[in-house]
């Protein structure tokens, strides 16, 4: 096991290139399942998350090949059983997309419960209730999801809630199903259009994707693509927010500014000074933070990805901030371990109450999950003394080479082996 030692009270500075997004990747290389021929993905980020799915994809017959460090060929003209086991799909939420894509493509699949951050409960009846609408069978049975269909056939399908997973998901299943499939009240992120944009490449007939309603004319055969990832949001956030907190300045590159709206406007509001250019943005701030006020929504909303983040922010900001989780029950877990470091954080249910300290101090801390992960992260590189971070493979799981961007601004990290020996003593 490895942990992160950081020694704080550095301001970044630099400039920093942003990887492929994730929650793009991880339903575009599940869709090349319905590929007949080769498809080219360029711009996929290095992280573990994708490297499972690269793993479950071979195991069931599929070519990958790694033309460069993003660019990744996938042929799926063999596939065999569509059933992904327990020990693949436990590491990773995204796995349930392989659902949508079997489905389509074997008639019937076998997905085990999928993993991911604990947020508390993970439902997912609309991702069910979307392919039961196209005609499948689907049943849980001993922590594995199974759908069966003889044919696919189109529906008019209305979400009960907003879900980036279910839109998808349903997208995966109905782009080949006979007819005409409409789904409302979908999902809006950016990566939601990203699959979309990727299976149109592929020769789908998928319109609206970014709005509320998309209407998929289903097709017969999808062909191979090259198609490049667009640059990670939350990454980016995560760099933005970072320079902001550390009171830094850094240029972030290779990413599309319209999709960090939502962060940009918190910044300016919390005192930090945001320009824009074409692909990329500057971040730098000067003088105190002040507190604001974030509830996290469904996109064009603040990310709930971005929500522990703004957290270590908003605990060196002057004053008291309120924090409202609206996506999900339980994403405050990581609030334990910026207590320790000296963050004044009250939480009750879904809303977290931030008092501003001048500044935190180093401490032995965790990565709760992915996003909790950045936000001790951010708030090691701000702090007094030296913090050290276990269970960082959350963070891995979702940022390429943290450690080279972070130091590649100041930030003083090591990535060091944890002793066996106090893994079994503590046994
Ligand atoms: C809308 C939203 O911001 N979604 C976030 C959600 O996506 P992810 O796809 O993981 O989750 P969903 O968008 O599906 O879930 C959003 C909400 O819908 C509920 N739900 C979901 C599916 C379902 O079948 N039934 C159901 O009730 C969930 O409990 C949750 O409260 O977490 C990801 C990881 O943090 C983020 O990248 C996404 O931005
Ligand atoms: C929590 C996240 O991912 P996942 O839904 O894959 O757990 C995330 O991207 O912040």
């Amino acid at each position: 096991m490895e942990k992160f030692i950081v020694e704080g009270q550095t301001r970044l500075k630099g400039e920093v290139t942003i990887s492929g997004a994730k929650n793009a990747a991880v339903a575009i290389i599940p869709a090349t399942i319905l590929a007949q021929g080769k498809c080219v993905i360029e711009n996929i980020p290095n992280i573990s998350d994708i490297s499972i799915l690269f793993k479950i994809l071979s195991g069931m017959g599929a070519k990958v090949r790694r033309i460069n460090k993003s660019t990744v060929e996938v042929d799926t003209t063999y596939i065999g059983e569509p059933v992904v086991p327990y020990e693949l799909a436990r590491y990773m939420r995204a796995s349930y997309y392989l659902l949508g894509t079997l489905l389509s493509r074997c008639n019937r699949a076998s997905v085990s419960m999928p993993g991911g951050c604990n947020f508390g409960v993970r439902p997912i009846d609309q991702h069910m209730k979307g392919f039961e609408a196209l005609g499948a069978d689907v049943s849980i049975d001993s922590g594995m999801i199974n759908a069966r269909a003889d044919m696919l056939i189109g529906a008019h399908i209305y979400f009960d809630v907003v879900s980036v997973g279910a839109t998808i998901n349903v997208m995966l299943a109905s782009v080949k199903a006979k007819g005409i499939t409409i789904l409302e009240n979908c999902a809006k992120e950016p990566h939601i259009v990203d699959l979309a944009n990727f299976l149109n490449s592929m020769g789908a007939d998928i319109r609206g994707a970014g709005t509320d309603v998309i209407k998929i004319h289903g097709v017969d055969i999808l062909h191979g693509t090259t198609y490049s990832i667009i640059p990670d949001q939350i990454e980016a956030g995560t760099y933005m927010v970072a320079a902001a907190a550390t009171g830094g300045d850094v240029l972030v590159k290779n990413i599309i500014p319209k999709h960090l709206e939502a962060i940009t406007e918190k910044l300016l509001k919390a005192g930090a000074e945001v320009i824009e250019y074409d692909d990329s943005i500057r971040v730098r701030r000067g003088g105190d933070l002040n507190k604001i006020n974030i509830k996290t929504m469904p996109h064009p909303g603040f990310p709930t990805d971005m929500q522990p983040q703004m957290t270590a922010l908003l605990s060196v900001a002057q004053g008291t901030s309120i924090v409202t989780e609206g996506v999900w029950d339980n994403r405050f877990r990581y609030v334990d371990e910026l207590r320790r470091m000296g963050a004044h954080i009250q939480v009750d249910g879904k809303v977290a109450v931030v008092e501003g300290t001048e500044s935190l101090t180093g401490a032995p801390v965790k990565a709760t999950d992915l996003r909790g992960g950045a936000a001790v992260l951010i708030a090691a590189i701000g702090a007094k003394g030296t913090t050290e971070i276990e269970d960082i493979g959350h963070i891995e799981r979702g940022y390429e080479d943290i450690v080279e961007k972070m130091t590649g601004l100041g930030a003083r990290i090591k990535k060091v082996v944890i002793p066996d020996v106090y893994l079994s003593s503590a046994l």
